[in-house]
């Protein structure tokens, strides 16, 4: 991790730009405005693993909707994939989240009555890129991959946190995202889960170039980090 925050640069020069946010500004409207994020100019490049700490409170996940297209900047530039987002219809939001981005929180937010399998299926069929065995046997072997062979059949209450967590991360790369946004992803988690779920994210970056950024309150996160971005008051600290 660099010691720097590296904010308004790249953490890898020469790398190519997956994201760039310039002055993004998030403020809820009302008597009193309350300011969320302010004037974020940030830029983050594929393949990078990029920590965003900071006190509580200071905007942390409100970047990470930002930055994952789940809520929309009152002002400012967020330019995703080389393709500026400012115009985008709610449809064009959705679709882009669902083909290039990939989501885990804190919480898994599994499907309770769908079996393991159909939880990592449902982006596949809702992209409807792939025929259905190809969507099966992708489901499969990534539930293989992240050590739930076995499991396929069982639904999410059958399973540990620490498991279901890692459905949760079977199914956000599903679709072979750009970029994966996980808010808290080991929060729920004991130490050896989190470490688990930690290097699988940390593989991701440096073997598929999958963009990697998480919002964490874990030093053992931020220290497997390319970079650390730190947010205090809703600003990126210089
Ligand atoms: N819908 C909302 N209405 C009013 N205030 C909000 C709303 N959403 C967030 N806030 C406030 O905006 C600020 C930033 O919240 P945010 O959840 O982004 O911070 P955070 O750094 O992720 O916090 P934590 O580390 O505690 O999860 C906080 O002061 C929060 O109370």
């Amino acid at each position: 991790m660099s010691s720097a925050n590296g904010a308004r640069g790249l953490g890898r020069p020469g790398a190519a730009l997956l994201l760039e946010a310039e002055g993004l500004t998030r403020t809820l409207p009302g008597e009193v405005p309350v300011t969320l994020v302010a004037d974020i100019d940030l830029q983050i490049a594929r393949g990078e693993f990029v920590s965003i700490v900071g006190p509580s409170g200071s905007g942390k996940s409100s970047l990470l909707y930002l930055l994952g297209l789940l809520d929309r900047p009152t002002s400012g530039r967020l330019v995703l994939d080389g393709v500026d987002t400012a115009g985008f219809s709610e449809d064009q939001l959705a679709d882009t989240r669902l083909a290039k981005l990939g989501f885990v929180f804190q919480f898994h937010f599994l499907l309770p009555e769908f079996s393991l399998l159909d939880n990592v299926a449902l982006p596949m069929r809702r992209l409807a890129r792939l025929s259905e065995a190809a969507i099966q046997a992708r489901a499969l072997a990534l539930l293989d991959q992240l050590g739930l062979k076995g499991h396929e059949h069982k639904q999410p209450h059958k399973i540990s946190g620490g498991q279901r967590q890692r459905v949760a991360l079977a199914r956000a790369l599903a679709n072979e995202p750009l970029l994966i946004l996980a808010d808290e992803p080991t929060g729920n988690l004991d130490s050896a889960s989190s470490q688990n779920v930690r290097s699988i994210l940390r593989e991701l970056c440096s073997q598929n170039q999958t963009t990697v950024i998480t919002v964490t309150h874990d030093s053992s996160f931020a220290a497997a980090a390319d970079r650390a971005i730190t947010l205090v008051d809703g600003r990126l600290q210089p």
